[in-house]
């Protein structure tokens, strides 16, 4: 993915609980680090408990920890410890999930991930009605780096683009595209239109 022109690697760690499908923890992000030394990782956290993998994320070469406001009591202590790890804070908000609730941690955090599927499951359909919590956060915080994550692809990114996110996620529309690399481009494109 880096050699097809991605500006970062998405993570999507798992653990069964906060949703119901597993993928890996901090020991493969540190198996993986040394193999592409140079890219930013950018860490999903789908956990429940997301304060216990802060400091063995960090340690693992973790670049970016984003964890679910649904998933802990004390967002503003969570991006404090995370920051203090030295990696940046961002927040994710599942799709039933009002923007509203990040307001208060907002200033505190570097990152808004505004899902755009339930989260558990690559390859879901694209929730278009969300591009609304984009708008509101892009209006509100002309600076704040903004993530959408699920189902985005070339149908989708433009609408995405409009909304105001410039961080962009996209699985099955790269992978499984012949030319990943003419995806990737197409992706960027549509955002630095908007910028
Ligand atoms: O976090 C998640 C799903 O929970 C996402 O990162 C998806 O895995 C992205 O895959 P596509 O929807 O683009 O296939
Ligand atoms: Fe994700």
């Amino acid at each position: 993915m880096m050699d097809s022109g991605a500006d970062y690697l998405h993570l999507d760690v798992m653990d069964g609980h906060f949703v119901p499908n597993l993928t890996f923890g901090h020991p493969l992000v540190k198996c993986l680090r040394p193999k592409v030394p140079r890219a930013f990782f950018d860490l999903h956290m789908m956990v429940a408990e997301p304060e216990k993998w802060v400091t063995d994320m960090a340690d693992a070469g973790a670049d970016q920890y984003t964890f679910h406001i649904e998933a802990t009591d004390n967002p503003l202590a969570l991006a404090r410890k995370i920051r203090e790890a030295g990696m940046k804070a961002g927040i994710g908000l599942k799709p039933g999930t009002p923007v509203e609730e990040v307001l208060p941690v907002v200033e505190a955090v570097d990152m808004v991930l505004v899902m755009t599927v339930e989260p558990g499951f690559g390859g879901q359909a694209f929730m278009a009605d969300m591009m609304a919590k984009v708008e509101f956060l892009r209006r509100s915080f002309p600076h704040l780096d903004i993530e959408v994550d699920g189902g985005v692809g070339p149908a989708t990114i433009d609408a995405c683009a409009k909304a105001g996110a410039n961080m962009i996620v996209s699985g099955s529309a790269v992978v499984k595209a012949n030319d990943p690399r003419a995806v990737i481009s197409q992706l960027r494109n549509s955002v630095v239109k908007e910028l």
